[in-house]
């Protein structure tokens, strides 16, 4: 078979960049993002898509209602696909068995119930979704068992490693494409298929071919390995405040060594977005499954120490504040999990927002991509507060970061946008509160110079810099 049609369910932050960077290299096939959420394809449509992502929406433009389309008719997108990626959420289950830690699939399995039930024709089905390892079993047992007559299935294994914020760049300039899948005929077969998609603009020596097994674990354990070292930087951050020792000059010195490198080694107030501790604690939660209780608690240390990471960085703007926050007002620049997204999913901005409500604070919150109905989602959720209409009076969201820290006692950087960098910090100060107070949890600021001015400068993984000013 030769690929002509292309379906993806789910139109969210992969399925959406995914099979927009797909219709833009291989014209010749044409692909459509379905989702159940009309609003989300509604705006899949329009000139404000659902997320941002730099480079986005200059490839959807190109393609758009010519080889890529957004639809609700689900029905009519799987009935003509040739291969379909299943690319829906599979968030930590909240209750039942393995609440708190295994993944929720309810998605991934309604998904694989409406493909077997529209299917009228032979289908490679593909998981994009991040899922636990044998999932695939349990996607062809749903298929197979509710087929129609003679409609055959090969499931695939093809998991995403974009990072949101250079999600474009990762799909066009793949380290690697993953593909696993059964070692029958049937199966190697579908693995030819799906690669000659990918070999429209990857070098077929990246495209490696796995069974599906190997695959479905490569991604968990990407994603465990990436945030240990995020854990690892972090926990010796802890040690360089306690003793004079400076981060950025250890993680420097280490990732010079080629055996280790260079990259995901900056220390922050901890790891956020929507896959590092869900697919970790899912690790965890097969580790414990598969009684392998020392490999379970290996990787459980990598999110208790992201915990203290972000507890850490908190205490210590309540301790440095004079051990109070209550009806102060500090600034909060950045509320997305990283820079270049407007996704807030885990991100810990949201973690220090609630340490310091509850410690009675009064915040001012400024993001350049994340929209205000976010935030205030986020800040006024169940699982947030129990008192949503205290936490309205407590916040107040600005489009402008000078407006968001007049009048404030101490900044908060939680997000390390590049906009932060170039503002005007003598201008900030002179509107402040004094003393004045800087947290920099993303270590992205010039400290030496914010204490010339005058600021009172906490960073992560270096001691807390002041210079008397004034004789103070
Ligand atoms: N966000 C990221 O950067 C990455 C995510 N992943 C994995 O990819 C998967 C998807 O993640 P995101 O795109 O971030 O999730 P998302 O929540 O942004 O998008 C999922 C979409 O699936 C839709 N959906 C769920 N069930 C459906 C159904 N039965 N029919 C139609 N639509 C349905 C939802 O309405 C939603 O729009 C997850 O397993 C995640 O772990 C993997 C790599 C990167
Ligand atoms: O499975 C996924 O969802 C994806 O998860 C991560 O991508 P993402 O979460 O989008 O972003 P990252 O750049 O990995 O950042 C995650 C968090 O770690 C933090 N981080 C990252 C790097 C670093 O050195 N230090 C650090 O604190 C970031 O600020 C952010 O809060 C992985 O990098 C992707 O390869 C993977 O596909």
């Amino acid at each position: 078979m030769v690929i002509k049609k292309i379906c993806c369910i789910g139109a969210g932050y992969v399925g959406g960049p995914t099979c927009s960077v797909i219709a833009l290299k291989c014209p010749d096939i044409e692909v459509t993002v379905v989702d159940k959420s009309s609003e989300r394809i509604q705006q899949w449509n329009s000139n404000k898509l659902p997320i941002y992502e730099p480079g986005l929406y200059e490839v959807v433009l190109k393609c758009r209602d010519k080889n890529l389309f957004f639809s609700t008719n689900i029905n009519k997108a799987i009935t003509e696909a040739d291969l379909i990626f299943i690319s829906v959420n599979t968030p930590t289950k909240l209750n039942g068995n393995g609440k708190g830690r295994a993944a929720d699939l309810k998605y991934v399995e309604g998904a694989a119930r409406m493909i077997a039930d529209i299917a009228q024709s032979n289908k490679i089905v593909v998981e994009k979704s991040t899922v636990p390892v044998k999932a695939a079993e349990s996607i062809l047992r749903i298929l197979r068992a509710n087929h129609k007559k003679g409609v055959k299935f090969q499931i695939l294994s093809n998991p995403e490693f974009l990072s949101e914020g250079t999600a474009i760049d990762n799909l066009i300039n793949a380290d690697r494409v993953l593909i696993g899948g059964e070692e029958s005929e049937g199966g190697q077969q579908a693995i030819k298929e799906l690669s000659w998609v990918y070999e429209h603009w990857i070098p077929a020596e990246k495209i490696i071919t796995t069974n599906t097994w190997s695959s479905e674990l490569s991604k968990l354990a990407a994603n465990a390995f990436l945030a240990s070292r995020i854990s690892n930087i972090n926990s010796l951050s802890a040690v360089c405040e306690a003793t004079g020792a400076d981060i950025s000059e250890v993680a420097n010195a280490v990732g010079k060594d080629s055996r280790i490198g260079s990259k995901f080694l900056q220390a922050s107030i901890g790891f956020g977005g929507s896959c590092f501790q869900k697919d970790i604690l899912n690790l965890v939660y097969i580790c414990e499954c598969l009684n392998l209780p020392e490999v379970a608690s290996y990787w459980q240390q990598v999110i208790d120490l992201n915990e203290y990471q972000k507890t850490r960085f908190t205490k210590k703007i309540v301790e440095l504040l004079f051990n109070t926050v209550s009806d102060k007002k500090l600034a909060i620049l950045g509320f997305a999990f990283k820079k270049d997204t407007g996704d807030t999913r885990e991100s810990p901005a949201i973690y220090v927002a609630k340490t310091l409500l509850d410690e009675g604070a009064k915040l001012h919150i400024y993001d350049p991509k994340v929209e205000a109905t976010q935030i205030l989602d986020d800040l006024t959720h169940p699982s947030f507060t129990p008192d949503p209409e205290g936490v309205r009076k407590a916040i107040e969201i600005y489009d402008d970061p000078y407006q968001a820290t007049a009048g404030t006692h101490a900044v908060v950087i939680c997000t390390e946008w590049d906009e932060f960098i170039g503002l005007d910090y003598e201008e900030i100060y002179s509107n402040m509160m004094k003393p004045a107070f800087i947290f920099d949890g993303r270590k992205i600021l010039n400290h030496d110079k914010l204490a010339n001015i005058g600021f009172f400068v906490h960073t992560v993984g270096k001691q807390t810099v002041y210079k008397a000013v004034n004789g103070f």
